[in-house]
């Protein structure tokens, strides 16, 4: 049995994870826990605004469309870092973006076992428990500490491009390479100026929503990992503390055709 406790200031309680079960693959872990946070957001929401859609990983896993239109849309991860929940290792988050015209209007990360709370509204600025965030600012490339994910995925050319991207960085080089297990969390740390980059292929668009505006509202960049213009659901992002960053990182990260036939949002 897995299960964590969350403490914010308010309140405590022990979430109990009864049964772990796979989804695509050996490290795409899925719990009663996952299920039961999302249906809980997702119902308390429908509640105030029956009219707004929704975009939840449990949803999409079931069968549910990932459609991202115009409408008032929530985007849920209820648990970003599920293997480490199962694991107990104390990285795990619940991540919620809000989009009217595919454009996010806000975004919040909770990383429940840290107890932060990471948020941002569109032209509002970022914020960590209450307290502004400001991207590191570094311009070279040399000197940064650069966060992505392993992912889930375990064939052959998945694992090839990802070690393969990882060796291209560390020969730059940069001065670490780091991964928490939780794309919402890592990304939140370039938000912190604690990390310089973040760079990840393969994730869904509800691991990243969230932490993609806080990352622009804390002052930092972010792109699609070929170069061009961020989209959300293209599975491919780099979030930065600037364009040169960015940049550096475009140019040696590779995407491959790893992503194939799953280069759209899919459980
Ligand atoms: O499945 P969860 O735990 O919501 O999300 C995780 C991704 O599946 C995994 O690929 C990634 O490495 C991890 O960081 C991510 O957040
Ligand atoms: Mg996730
Ligand atoms: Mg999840």
């Amino acid at each position: 049995n897995a299960h964590i406790i969350c403490r914010t200031r308010d309140f405590c309680f022990v979430l109990n994870s009864k049964e772990v079960r796979l989804k695509s693959s050996p490290a795409d872990l899925v719990t009663e826990t996952d299920q039961q946070v999302e249906k809980m957001l997702i119902s308390a929401i429908r509640r105030k605004y029956p009219q707004h859609r929704f975009i939840g990983e449990e949803s999409v896993a079931a069968g549910e469309a990932v459609e991202l239109t115009d409408s008032p849309t929530w985007i849920i991860d209820p648990i970003d870092g599920t293997v480490n929940f199962v694991h107990r290792f104390p990285f795990v988050a619940v991540s919620i973006a809000f989009t009217v015209n595919k454009q996010t209007e806000f975004g919040i990360v909770y990383s429940c076992v840290e107890d932060k709370l990471f948020h941002a509204q569109r032209g509002r600025g970022a914020y960590l428990n209450g307290k502004p965030l400001c991207v590191s600012g570094q311009t070279d490339i040399h000197r940064c500490v650069v966060v992505t994910e392993i992912g889930a995925e375990r064939d052959d050319l998945a694992l090839s491009t990802m070690t393969s991207n990882i060796c291209r960085l560390l020969r730059l080089p940069v001065q670490g390479v780091r991964a928490l297990g939780t794309a919402a969390v890592d990304m939140c740390q370039v938000a912190t100026g604690g990390a310089d980059a973040y760079y990840h292929i393969g994730m869904h668009c509800w691991d990243i929503a969230a932490s993609t505006i806080i990352v622009l509202e804390a002052g930092g960049v972010v792109m699609d990992t070929d170069g061009s213009e961020f989209d959300m659901m293209s599975r491919k992002v780099i979030a930065a503390s600037s364009s040169a960053v960015a940049n550096g990182i475009a140019q040696v990260v590779q995407a491959d055709s790893f992503l194939g036939d799953f280069s759209r949002n899919r459980a």
